[in-house]
């Protein structure tokens, strides 16, 4: 399935983005899809926001134009917490993403994708893009902005860079600021896809190539993060995949379940916009330039909801522990799951409870 194709989405034009690195994107597009309907006094608007390779697709099934089912089934929908019933809810792919909003692999005003020439760009940058969106919706304040993980960044962005356009944030699985352990990461994820010498330094588009090498061994290392230690031993131990023998060139049934991973990410995703993403959540800081995190979020007095995974390597609870001091109100809600930073995707049940609450 090329990037870009999400049957459901619509595109939503913001003109010319001003970014925080100073250089200026003269034209992008946020796909934008929607459920439910906007109450009259339009105070009933819910923004969901995706994680790193997420999309739109929220909830639905695969099929043409979605290959992989909707990533929060159980939480978004009719009679969910997030329920479409009583909530219009809307989903954005961030900017810097390839399924539908304006990245790497886009057109840029020449007519040839974007490529090397695509500037970074920033979470704050992706929230200002979606206030615009939100202006032309015609929504002014959110009832709730929620995310996790590369979501919940932007999220908590939201609080402190529009607190008066949000009602409750809820930020899960994320932080305010990037930590050196993710920024670790990333760095080797990045790495595995511009020393990919199919990456063409990022202008591999029109070479009718792919880095797929590349942006599998980034999924392989992002993966391993999304996944506690614990459940790695647990489900594979040190069986051997199926019909294979490690001792003679095989492989271990956790390699395989790495490559079906990597496998399956090559297929739907643009090693672009995981580059242009990764190095976006690396540089998140909602304090930046604002005096710290505190600072950030004094002007916000709605609701700060955060939530972590006690299993999370890569957002550990302490990073959420950090949000909710600098905010000064709130406890961290946690979920129990073996399955670490994926948890938020997996642990359906315990994460509409949560929102259920915070929705009152
Ligand atoms: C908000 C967003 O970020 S959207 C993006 C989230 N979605 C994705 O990233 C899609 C990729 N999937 C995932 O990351 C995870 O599967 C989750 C979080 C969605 C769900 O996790 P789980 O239900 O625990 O699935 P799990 O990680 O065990 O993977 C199951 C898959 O591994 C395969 N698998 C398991 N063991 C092996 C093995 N030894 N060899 C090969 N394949 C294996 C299964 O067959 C299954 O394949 P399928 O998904 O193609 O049917
Ligand atoms: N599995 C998720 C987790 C990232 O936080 C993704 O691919 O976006």
């Amino acid at each position: 399935m090329p990037p870009g194709s999400n049957p459901d989405a619509f595109g939503v034009r913001i003109g010319p983005q001003a970014l925080e690195s100073g250089e200026t994107l003269p034209e992008a597009t946020i796909a934008v899809q929607t459920w439910g309907r906007l109450a009259p006094d339009r105070a009933n608007a819910v923004l969901v926001e995706h994680a790193l390779t997420g999309d739109t697709h929220v909830i639905g099934a695969a099929g043409p134009g979605q290959p992989t089912a909707g990533w929060w089934p159980g939480v978004v929908g009719p009679g969910c917490a997030i329920d479409t019933d009583r909530y219009f809810v809307v989903a954005t792919n961030a900017l810097g993403g390839c399924r539908g909003s304006t990245g790497p692999s886009s057109p840029a005003p020449d007519g040839r994708p974007w490529g090397s020439r695509f500037p970074q760009i920033s979470v704050r940058d992706q929230v200002a893009a979606e206030a615009q969106v939100a202006d032309l919706l015609g929504i002014n304040r959110w009832r709730l902005v929620v995310g996790g993980s590369m979501g919940g960044m932007r999220a908590a962005e939201w609080a402190a860079s529009y607190p008066d356009r949000v009602q409750d944030t809820a930020v899960i699985a994320s932080a305010g600021v990037a930590a050196a352990d993710q920024i670790a990461w990333g760095q080797a994820q990045i790495l595995a896809i511009t020393g990919d010498p199919d990456y063409y330094g990022g202008d591999y588009y029109d070479r009718g190539v792919v880095p797929s090498h590349g942006l599998g061994l980034a999924r392989r290392i992002a993966h391993t993060t999304y996944r506690s230690a614990d459940e790695l031993d647990r489900r594979f131990g040190v069986v051997e995949q199926a019909g294979e023998q490690p001792l003679r060139g095989g492989r271990f049934s956790v390699e395989g379940y790495l490559d079906h991973h990597a496998a399956k990410l090559v297929g739907r995703f643009d090693a672009g916009t995981y580059v242009a993403l990764t190095r976006a959540m690396a540089t998140h800081d909602i304090g930046r330039g604002r005096g710290g995190m505190a600072a950030a979020l004094s002007s916000y007095d709605g609701g700060l909801h955060v939530i972590a995974v006690d299993s999370d390597r890569l957002f550990p609870v302490s990073l959420s522990e950090e949000l909710v001091a600098a905010h000064g109100t709130g406890d961290v809600h946690v979920v129990r799951s073996p399955h670490g930073h994926d948890g938020f995707l997996i642990e359906t049940d315990q994460i509409a409870r949560a929102l259920s609450t915070a929705l009152g």
